[in-house]
């Protein structure tokens, strides 16, 4: 809806796939700074296992619980328009488990979830398990579940899971821009996700919206945008605020969201996000800016009676609190995408694979892979 409003960063100033050499073998032209990647994963991980849970007492009163509710309306929008019974689905990038309820009212048969950090991935087993306080538990979860600890944009996860494709469903929620740091774990994301998905398989995520933000930085004064809740920083080496064609990778910024995120993010150049993918055999069926999503799906019955149960926009009733102009301003900086991946749907033969071998309906910390955590 408020696309319309801002101009897309001209095709001289940000990256266009036709004129970015995109190589097969992920060589970018510029240097790549394996060390530097590593400790900026490092750095990634470190900050989301530092987070523990809230209670629901915390949770509350956060001066972003309307947003948190947005977004999880947005995911939750996202996994019933796609997932169908008995799907089996990969969350890459699955945190400490906040989807699991919403994999559990699509009725999923199998899902594996993996995250760099340590701390969310014991978080999410014990999620599971039910065995935490966590204020959504009521009864156990009715599919069987795998775990992983990694890095899902360095491991080749098609080898790691061979057993467990191919899946029908991969998701990857607010994760997918920390791939972004070099064109090699750019397409190691998006090999993985194609290598992992049968033909016909749904790749749904969420991500910042990279031309909102350089639209933003581009009006303000100096090199930092935000408001009550939020920051985002570029460095100095941005100062022209111009963005090298040739390397629409590791443009780096330091995010603050105010009680949820710290840390380093990278701008991922949308149509560069969809020529890669292309490469991968995945389709662009849909894209659309928070806003947008927002205003096209609340038309929808179904939805807007999730709105006012999740209470987001307060719950129509008594409860009018809602999301506040700078949470607003927040949800437009993200966007919704969905690719399909090529070839003939072939769904039936996903549900007899040898996935559920893997899977437990109780996972201990032994059951958890514990993969290359040297990062
Ligand atoms: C904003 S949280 C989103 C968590 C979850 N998807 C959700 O929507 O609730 C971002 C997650 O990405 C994970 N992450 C970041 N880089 C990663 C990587 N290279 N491999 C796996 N997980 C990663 C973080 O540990 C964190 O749990």
């Amino acid at each position: 809806m408020k696309r319309g409003n801002f101009e897309s960063p001209s095709s001289s100033d940000l990256p266009s796939s036709s004129r970015f050499k995109l190589n097969p073998e992920g060589d970018s032209e510029f240097l790549e700074d394996d060390d530097n990647t590593k400790n900026f994963a490092r750095k990634v991980a470190d900050h989301y296992s530092r987070r523990t849970n809230q209670t629901l007492e915390e949770r509350e009163s956060s001066p972003i619980i309307h947003l948190k509710k947005l977004n999880n309306w947005i995911k939750s929008v996202l996994i019933q328009l796609y997932t169908r019974r008995d799907d089996a689905v990969l969350d890459l990038a699955c945190g400490k488990g906040g989807d699991l309820i919403k994999w559990e009212k699509a009725m999923i048969g199998y899902y594996v979830g993996i995250d760099i950090a340590e701390g969310s991935i014991e978080d999410c087993r014990t999620r599971y398990n039910g065995d935490a306080d966590h204020h959504h538990r009521r009864k156990k979860y009715s599919f069987p579940a795998r775990l992983l600890c990694g890095d899902c944009f360095e491991i080749e996860l098609d080898k790691i899971l061979e057993e467990d494709a191919p899946f029908d469903i991969c998701s990857c929620q607010f994760a997918m821009h920390y791939s972004w740091t070099t064109e090699t774990r750019a397409r190691r994301a998006l090999a993985n996700v194609s290598a992992l998905l049968r033909p016909g398989g749904i790749f749904i995520g969420t991500m910042p919206d990279a031309n909102v933000i350089i639209k933003k930085l581009r009006e303000a004064e100096g090199l930092e945008i935000g408001n009550s809740v939020y920051w985002i920083r570029f460095g100095e080496e941005y100062s022209q605020k111009k963005f090298n064609a040739s390397s629409p990778f590791g443009i780096k910024y330091v995010f603050h969201l105010e009680d949820a995120v710290d840390c380093p993010e990278w701008i991922v150049p949308f149509h560069v996000f969809k020529s890669l993918a292309e490469e991968y055999d995945l389709e662009l069926v849909l894209v659309k800016n928070f806003h947008e999503f927002v205003h096209e799906y609340m038309q929808k019955p179904e939805f807007l009676e999730l709105m006012r149960k999740l209470g987001a926009l307060g719950d129509g009733n008594r409860n009018q609190s809602t999301l506040s102009a700078d949470e607003w301003e927040v949800a437009y900086l993200y966007l919704s995408f969905v690719f399909r991946k090529r070839g003939q749907s072939d769904r039936a033969g996903t549900r007899t694979a040898g996935r559920n071998n893997n899977g437990k309906m109780n996972i201990s910390k032994d059951d958890i892979l514990y993969i290359n955590n040297e990062v």
